[in-house]
């Protein structure tokens, strides 16, 4: 049976390698490294190379070559990634449909006013002294470059007023979308900022016990005219289920970011922000949003 990886293309993968005696290190590999399809292959039995699977050895090099994770196979019990890897071909079955779940998603043109817009972008310049880098939130020495851009969490002469449209918006939303209303428990909002070379990888936005109650992900899209940025299209991908498991497709959507639009999509769909290209790199050219989350009780 050949060998089969199911995932994004050229994604990063967090690789938990479990060793023989509880012994276990987490590493990144991309989707395409031969050392993951081989680590894969020889946990679902296939090792690659037919020779006496006792005698192979994994060599692994670590902070750019300068030191190495060296281990037999024969001493390797498990692999844990994130995002969920299949290791098998599904049956032909199982890829034709009726496992794979359309990802809905509304995006809705002038949300705002255009002096409600305004006086977002004046406001949000006037605060750019009190915005916080984001990645020491999100990323780690493992994964460094998970996420880049600038957030600000308080903004109360704002946000009270745009959580007051939000709630008038939802009954329109959830029908939109399919989604039974729920009981709202909270929601969470903040202003973020994305300029030259800023990004957020495949995510979604409730896999933790902290975030776990997110039902509904919200972003509101607003910059200064003419559009000074390209690219930072929010991508969110189909689903796909296995062993009850909710997987990334290969199939998605590519969202604009219009200006005074609002996108919503349910929490726990695989979304990604593409890199943003602002050639001034000035903070005020930036792609501004409004997001947040939704949670039920
Ligand atoms: O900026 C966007 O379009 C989406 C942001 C996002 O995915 C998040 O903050 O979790
Ligand atoms: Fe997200």
């Amino acid at each position: 049976m050949e060998f089969y990886l199911e995932a994004i293309a050229n994604q990063k993968v967090k690789v938990n390698i479990l060793l023989n005696g509880g012994h276990n290190y987490t590493i990144w590999l991309n989707t395409n490294s031969a050392i993951l399809h081989s680590l894969l292959a020889v946990i679902s039995g296939k090792p690659q190379q037919q020779t006496n699977v006792a005698t192979q050895w994994f060599h692994i090099p670590l902070e750019n070559g300068q030191a190495a994770l060296s281990f037999p196979q024969s001493s390797l019990v498990g692999v844990v990634t994130e995002p969920p890897l299949l290791l098998q071909k599904p049956d032909t079955e199982d890829l034709q449909g009726t496992n794979i779940l359309t990802s809905p998603f509304i995006q809705i043109d002038d949300f705002l006013s255009e002096a409600e817009k305004t006086q977002l972008i004046n406001y949000s310049l006037e605060k750019e002294s009190v915005f916080v880098d984001t990645a020491p939130l999100t990323n780690t020495s493992y994964h460094p470059d998970h996420r880049k851009s600038w957030v600000l969490y308080q903004f109360p002469e704002i946000s009270e007023i745009f959580l007051q449209r939000l709630r008038k918006a939802m009954p329109f939303v959830m029908s939109k979308l399919g989604m039974e209303l729920f009981p709202i428990s909270q929601i969470e909002v903040q202003l973020t900022a994305h300029n030259d070379n800023n990004y957020f990888r495949l995510h979604n936005d409730n896999g933790t016990p902290e975030t776990a109650t997110r039902e509904l992900t919200y972003s509101y899209y607003f910059y200064r005219e003419p559009k000074p940025f390209s690219g930072g299209q929010l991508i969110i991908y189909d689903r796909k289920t296995l062993n009850s498991t909710w997987y990334p497709s290969e199939s998605y959507h590519t969202i604009e970011p219009r200006n005074n639009s609002i996108v919503f999509f349910p929490s726990q769909c695989y979304h990604e922000v593409l890199p943003v290209t602002c050639v001034s790199k000035a903070f005020a050219d930036s792609r501004f949003t409004i997001n947040g989350w939704v949670r039920r009780f």
